[in-house]
């Protein structure tokens, strides 16, 4: 799949229970890219589901897209999963 100069894109789902640092983790990994703004220190708990995008250059060849979700821990927000999209 050709997306935005990326040859391949994966998606990927964080799973886990509530507070766990889900969204901590992938903040963080998503600032680490270049040009990206710092992360909140106290993250919202989550709803739902969130998406996050990095672009990311192997160094064996491609560049890969990557789609990022990020699922809600507290089984009261879980229901709003499936309606979720990432723009
Ligand atoms: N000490 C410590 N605290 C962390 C770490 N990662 C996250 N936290 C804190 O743990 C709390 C929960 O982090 P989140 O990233 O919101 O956890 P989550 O798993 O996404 O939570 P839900 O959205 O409710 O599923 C926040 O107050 C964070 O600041 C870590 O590596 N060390």
């Amino acid at each position: 799949m050709e997306a935005e100069g990326c040859r391949y894109q994966f998606r990927v789902a964080l799973l886990g229970d509530a507070a766990v640092g889900k969204t901590s983790l992938l903040r963080s990994y998503v600032a680490g890219a270049p040009g990206a703004p710092e992360p909140e220190p106290e993250p919202e708990p989550t709803v739902g589901a969130e998406c996050y995008r990095r672009a990311l250059q192997l160094r064996a060849g491609p560049r890969v897209k990557l789609q990022l979700w990020d699922t809600a821990g507290q089984e009261r927000f879980r229901d709003s999963w499936w309606g979720a999209r990432c723009r």
